[in-house]
């Protein structure tokens, strides 16, 4: 990874790296903030996936996270969420194309040969991070909004890459919402068969989640009808799956919600992934 800035962050050191994606076959931007206890060895990353119209940058500088990263002794990475450039299919729409790559595997023209979301989080990005970083292989993954899909379908269908995982005002259902279903018709093509595998209240009542899950949602969010997260609370009563579901009175979709409830997220994880 090309090293393109490095400021000093609570005592660590937030990043931003530039490299060369096979997956994605163009190059790729991400931040990673190492904590201080990094200079004494290994520590647990937390994936922080971030949403619609929003690059490496946005969660990076708006969500207060390194302050709690540097209590806890974890690292932090946040992925661009789509492949850009010239060459890179868009469409005028926020909500798809570049800045909207919804953690999916394109199947379908013009996005399959960038558009691979899914497989350069899981596969590319843990392998290329362990290799350069000092990172102990503890992984917990969290999300906003497009990036909480991203979190809750990721984590969901690799538990054992995965040890923890949160999310704050998730898409929790996709194939329900106009917040998926326009994206996977383009994606993955028409065959709604196709999209089981990025819903997560499909996968959770497919396949479960042998740990815990926290949610944090606005309740004045202007996008709950598109989020769902009644689908996810449903379901996880139903499933009984252990959990916490927090509609967080007053809070909206923006990234003052997130910041307001990331050190609980950031707590969360740690504790959990320092028992693994
Ligand atoms: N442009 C749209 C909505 C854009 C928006 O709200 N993006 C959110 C994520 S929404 C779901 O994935 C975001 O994180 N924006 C970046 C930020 O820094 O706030 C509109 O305006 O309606």
């Amino acid at each position: 990874m090309e090293l393109v800035s490095q400021n000093r962050c609570f005592g660590g050191t937030q990043s931003v790296y530039r490299h060369r994606s096979e997956i994605c076959d163009g190059e790729m931007t991400l931040g990673l903030f190492l904590p201080p206890q990094a200079a004494n060895g290994p520590v647990p990353l937390l994936w922080y996936l971030s949403g619609l119209t929003c690059t490496h940058e946005n969660a990076m500088i708006k969500a207060g996270l390194q302050r709690h990263a540097a209590e806890h002794g974890l690292a932090v990475v946040f992925p661009d969420t789509s492949p850009r450039g010239e060459g890179v299919a868009d469409d005028q729409a926020y909500d798809l194309g570049q800045g909207a790559g919804f953690y999916v595997n394109a199947t379908q023209r013009p996005w399959a040969r960038h558009f691979r979301m899914y497989d350069y989080i899981v596969t590319e990005l843990p392998t290329l991070l362990m290799e350069e970083q000092p990172l102990n292989g503890q992984h917990g993954i969290t999300g906003h909004s497009m990036g909480g899909h991203g979190a809750l379908t990721i984590a969901f269908r690799n538990p054992e890459l995965f040890r923890s995982v949160s999310a704050f005002a998730p898409i929790v259902n996709p194939t329900r919402s106009d917040w998926g279903r326009k994206q996977f018709s383009a994606y993955l093509g028409d065959d709604e068969a196709h999209w089981v595998d990025y819903d997560a209240c499909l996968l959770l009542a497919e396949r479960g989640w042998a740990g815990d899950i926290l949610i944090d949602q606005g309740a004045t969010d202007q996008f709950l009808d598109l989020l769902r997260p009644e689908a996810m609370a449903n379901l996880m009563a139903e499933r009984r799956q252990a959990g916490v579901m927090r509609m967080q009175a007053g809070y909206d979709h923006s990234y003052y919600f997130v910041a307001s409830f990331g050190e609980d997220h950031v707590r969360w994880h740690a504790e959990r992934l320092k028992a693994a």
